[in-house]
């Protein structure tokens, strides 16, 4: 996969350099390319924003230098580029759509600052590409950037020989299939005591089954107590899903 970001802050994108994401750029599996948004300017100031159409608050991002910079980014591979926005007002970003964009060969992300981009960029770039607004949760950052990182990271890791433990990735919370939707319990390793705390037995007893069903039993506490209408999700399509049966 090739991954292009756009950001007016390249610096704030050292940590893709490090760990899982770095070991996978050397390995060649990830290609991920930064690229500077003030390449695309041309005045003495490398100015991107300028003052809101109608008044109010903050500034907006100029088209020009993104159009500019999207299609430079865009016009020399032919993969498909599929352009992700962050944004507030972005449809939320899920594991399930981490799935699907990880099955893509080429994401380019758009990282605005200020008071976000003028609309016309996602517009113009809609007519030449799929275009995706999302959002990583409901409280405001001050750009797209660490959104990017996040979006990154998580659909990074779910690419093949990415993670040593492909398995790991099957069994994440959220992760469809395993243990359906439900949060992750708790894990443990060694010492077996520590701090007079014990591990729960049934983890050292070597009976695989009764393990599985206590890391059931605990994946559904822990959902139960931090995220109760994940379990009214999971009751609602057992529901349905027995009706189609029947
Ligand atoms: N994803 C995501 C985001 C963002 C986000 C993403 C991109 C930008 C570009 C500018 N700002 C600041 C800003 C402040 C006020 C109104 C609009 N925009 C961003 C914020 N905030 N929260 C999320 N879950």
């Amino acid at each position: 996969m090739r991954i292009d970001i756009i950001t007016i802050f390249p610096d704030y994108f050292v940590p893709l350099e490090l760990s899982l994401i770095g070991k996978a750029r050397e390995a060649g599996i990830l290609d991920v390319r930064l690229h500077d948004l003030r390449s695309w300017t041309h005045d003495r100031h490398n100015t991107v924003d300028d003052t809101p159409y109608g008044g109010g608050p903050g500034m907006v991002m100029k088209p020009e230098p993104w159009g500019e910079a999207l299609d430079a980014v865009t016009a020399d591979d032919p993969a498909p580029a599929r352009l992700i926005l962050p944004t507030p007002s972005g449809t939320p970003f899920t594991q399930e759509h981490a799935k699907r964009l990880s099955q893509q060969p080429r994401l380019v992300f758009a990282c605005g600052r200020y008071e976000g981009i003028d609309a016309r960029v996602a517009a113009d770039a809609a007519e030449r590409m799929p275009v995706e607004e999302l959002s990583i949760g409901d409280y405001v950052l001050a750009g797209g950037e660490a959104a990017t990182l996040v979006v990154v990271e998580t659909v990074s890791r779910l690419l093949p020989g990415v993670l040593g433990n492909a398995e790991s990735a099957v069994q994440d919370s959220f992760a469809s299939g395993a243990m359906e939707n439900l949060l992750e319990g708790p894990v443990y390793t060694k010492p077996a005591r520590w701090r007079d705390q014990e591990v729960p037995p049934v983890l050292l007893s070597g009976d695989h089954g009764a393990v599985d069903r206590w890391r059931r039993h605990e994946a559904l506490r822990k959902t139960a107590r931090n995220r109760p209408e994940l379990l009214r999700e999971l009751a609602a399509q057992r529901l349905e899903s027995m009706d189609r049966r029947d």
